[in-house]
């Protein structure tokens, strides 16, 4: 399994947000995707899952290019967890997760949906939660919602966008800690686009570095989150420490001076 990004420039209207991106990510990695606000991320991901159709280039799908593919073909092999999922927030959570397995229905939903359903959601958490509609819930607990629904979906290849922003530490950890089964121990292909580099590089194989909509580097946590780099694409001075986690970033202050408005 793999999946292919070749060339890709995307624009909206006529302002360029994506330029020539090229990454390659195979069955068992978890790439993030990693760079500052507006850097092109989410677009970059809504390209991978077509919602989004790039000016130029071609992104493959273990070989197909994914314009050419048929859209419950691309639903069954791709999961997608949208960074804010302004959805019809009057289904329950119990629909919602059901949901995910919309592209495996053929006549109706089966005791096998239902036990799936009911295992994800256990997985995650929030059984207890199953009759609550999504609009009486926290940021945090839809976010998990939406986990458990791509979960629930069992794609080849999970797309997150900012999975863990609304999470405490805990679930955070889970989150990721499931990201790291779903690739190591299933075999899936993980893409994260995540703020939080101390989680992307303790979590992935390889990081995707964005800024101005182009790839600044990619490579290896090590090799990505250095003093330079963090200071030519976040603007910021930082401390790298090492640990057993990978390298950590204390972000100490940032090149720009602020300005004091309040004063
Ligand atoms: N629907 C849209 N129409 C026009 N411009 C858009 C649209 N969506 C995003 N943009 C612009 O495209 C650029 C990239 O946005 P994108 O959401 O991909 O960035 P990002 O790296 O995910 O940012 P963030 O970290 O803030 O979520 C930004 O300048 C944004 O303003």
């Amino acid at each position: 399994m793999k999946i292919s990004v070749q060339d890709v420039c995307f624009s909206y209207n006529s302002r360029q947000i994506l330029k020539n991106v090229a990454l390659e990510v195979t069955e068992g990695h978890v790439l993030s995707i990693v760079g500052p606000n507006g850097a092109g991320k989410s677009t970059l991901l809504k390209c991978m899952v077509r919602l989004l159709k790039p000016q130029q280039g071609i992104i493959y799908l273990n070989g197909v290019d994914i314009a050419s593919k048929d859209s419950k073909e691309l639903a069954k092999a791709m999961g997608y967890i949208p960074q804010d999922s302004r959805e019809v927030f009057s289904f329950t959570v119990m629909e919602t997760v059901l949901m995910g397995r919309k592209p495996h229905l053929k006549w109706g939903v089966t005791e096998e949906d239902l036990n799936i359903v009911s295992k994800v959601m256990k997985f995650m958490d929030i059984e207890e939660l199953a009759e609550r509609s999504l609009d009486q819930l926290s940021g945090g607990q839809k976010q998990k919602v939406f986990v458990a629904r791509a979960l629930a979906q069992q794609p080849e290849i999970f797309l997150f966008d900012e999975p863990t922003s609304n999470l405490d530490i805990r679930h955070q950890l889970e989150v990721f800690e499931t990201i790291r089964k779903l690739a190591q121990t299933e075999g899936r292909i993980v893409i994260v686009v995540v703020h939080d580099l101390n989680l992307a590089s303790r979590f992935s194989e390889k990081l995707v570095m964005l800024k101005d909509g182009y790839i600044y580097a990619v490579g290896k946590p090590e090799e990505i989150i250095t003093r330079d780099n963090i200071k030519d694409v976040y603007g910021v001075s930082a401390s790298i420490i090492e640990t057993e986690f990978g390298p950590y970033v204390l972000p100490l202050k940032p090149l720009k001076d602020t300005v004091d408005c309040l004063k």
